[in-house]
C-alpha cells in the first residue's frame, strides 16, 4: 500500500458533491485527506470572499484609538482587538495583529441565576464605528452566516466519508440561536527577518475554513514523519482543517494536524500576509467524552494503517475527557487572554494564574 504520509495537501472539488456522478469520488478524497493528512484545500465554495477582501486593508488601516476602542479587554466573550505582538506560541512571540468576530450570538448567562460561567464565553461581538467603515459589519456578518453554512453542511460530507450517517454530527451542535462561531480577521506585517506569524499549534474545536486572504506562502503543516509542509494560497479555495475536539470524538480518525504560519523574508509578494479563519464551535454544554463516535472496522483500519503521529512541534491543547466543551474552552481563552480574563473573569483568573498576569502569554 501507498505511504499514507503526504507531501502536499490535496485540492478537493466542491463542485462535485451536487453531482451525483461525481460525488463518490469526492467523498473518497475526503476520507483520505481527514484520515491521512488533517488538511485540505476545498475549491468552488458557495462564499462570496471579494467584498470582504477588500476590506481587511482598511480594517487595519483605522487609527489606533480606533482598533483600541474594540479592544478585547472591553468583551467577557473574547471578541474584539488585539494588537501586535500581544501572543507568544512555544514562549516564541506571534507576530500578528487581528479582530475576533463571531455569528450574531445574544449571550445566555444571567445574572445571579447560578448559569455556568462558560456560557459567557459567547455573546455580541465588537465592531468598528459604522462612519469609519461603512458596510463593513453588513458583509462581515453575511460571510461569516454564509461560512457558518458551509460548515455544517461539510460535516454531514465528513459524517459520510468517515462511514457514519449524514446526521451524525448534529447532535454535537445546538439549535441556531444557541450556537456561535468564531471569525478571526489577521493581519502578518512584512518582515525583513524571518518571524513566527505563529507558531506550531493544533486548533481547539471541530472543523476550520480559512480564507488566504492575500497572496503571501506561509503557512505550513507538519506531516506524518514531522516534515513541514507549504500550504500557499490557491485563489479561490479555502483551507479547511481538523480541530481537537473533532479528533477526540472520532477516536483520532479526523488528524488535527499541527501548523504554523512562518513569515518568509524577501516574499515575492510585498506588504502584509492576510488571512481570515472560522472556527466551527460545537454546543458549550456537550462532553465529548460521553458521545465518542463508533465506526465500522473498515474505517478502523484505515486509521490503524496510518499509525500514530510522530513527533510534533505542538503545544497540546487541553483535554476534553472530564469537562463540557465550554469549560474546556473558556479555560483556554484564559490562559491566552489573562487580561480579558482578569477584568471578566477575576475568580478563575486567581486560580489559573495565582501569581498574576504572566509575562508571556501563550496563543494556546
Ligand atoms: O493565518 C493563518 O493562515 C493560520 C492561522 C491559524 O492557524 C490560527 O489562527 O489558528
Ligand atoms: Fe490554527
Amino acid at each position: 500500500m501507498a505511504s499514507p504520509n503526504f507531501s502536499s495537501v490535496p485540492v478537493l472539488d466542491y463542485a462535485r458533491v451536487s453531482s451525483p456522478t461525481l460525488k463518490p469520488q469526492f467523498i473518497k478524497e475526503l476520507q483520505h485527506a481527514l484520515i491521512n493528512v488533517g488538511f485540505l484545500y476545498l475549491a468552488n465554495v458557495p462564499v462570496e470572499t471579494d467584498a470582504l477582501v477588500s476590506y481587511i486593508p482598511r480594517l487595519f488601516d483605522l487609527p489606533q484609538a480606533a482598533k483600541d476602542k474594540i479592544s478585547m479587554v472591553n468583551s467577557k466573550h473574547f471578541l474584539g482587538y488585539n494588537k501586535l505582538g500581544s501572543e507568544f506560541t512555544k514562549g516564541n512571540r506571534d507576530w500578528r495583529e487581528q479582530f475576533d468576530i463571531a455569528t450574531p450570538h445574544v449571550c445566555r448567562a444571567a445574572e445571579g441565576r447560578g448559569d455556568p460561567d462558560y456560557w459567557n464565553l459567547w455573546g455580541p461581538s465588537q465592531w468598528p464605528d459604522e462612519d469609519l467603515l461603512p458596510g463593513f459589519k453588513d458583509v462581515m456578518e453575511r460571510y461569516l452566516l454564509q461560512v457558518q453554512q458551509l460548515s455544517y453542511d461539510f460535516s454531514a460530507l465528513l459524517a459520510e466519508a468517515l462511514g457514519l450517517p449524514t446526521a451524525a454530527l448534529m447532535q454535537f451542535y445546538d439549535r441556531d440561536e444557541l450556537m456561535q462561531h468564531r471569525g478571526k480577521i489577521v493581519r502578518y506585517p512584512q518582515t525583513d527577518s524571518e518571524t513566527q506569524g505563529v507558531g506550531p499549534h493544533y486548533d481547539a474545536g471541530f472543523l476550520t475554513f480559512l480564507l488566504q486572504a492575500s497572496g503571501h506562502k506561509g503557512l505550513q503543516v507538519q506531516n506524518l514523519t514531522g516534515e513541514w509542509i507549504d500550504v500557499p494560497p490557491i485563489p479561490g479555495t479555502f483551507v479547511v482543517n481538523i480541530g481537537r475536539a473533532l479528533e477526540f470524538v472520532t477516536q483520532g480518525l479526523a488528524r488535527a494536524t499541527s501548523h504554523r504560519v512562518v513569515l518568509p523574508p524577501g516574499d515575492t509578494v510585498r506588504g502584509p500576509r492576510y488571512s481570515v479563519p472560522f472556527f466551527q464551535n460545537i454546543g458549550l454544554d456537550v462532553k465529548l467524552a460521553e458521545r465518542i463516535l463508533q465506526f465500522p472496522p473498515e474505517i478502523l483500519k484505515l486509521r490503524d494503517a496510518r499509525g500514530s503521529v510522530g513527533a510534533t512541534d505542538s503545544v497540546n491543547f487541553t483535554e476534553f475527557d472530564r469537562e463540557t466543551s465550554g469549560r474546556v474552552n473558556l479555560i483556554g481563552r484564559v490562559k491566552s487572554h489573562p487580561d480579558v480574563a482578569e477584568r471578566h473573569y477575576p475568580e478563575l483568573f486567581k486560580q489559573i494564574f495565582p501569581n498574576g498576569v504572566p509575562a508571556q502569554v501563550s496563543a494556546y
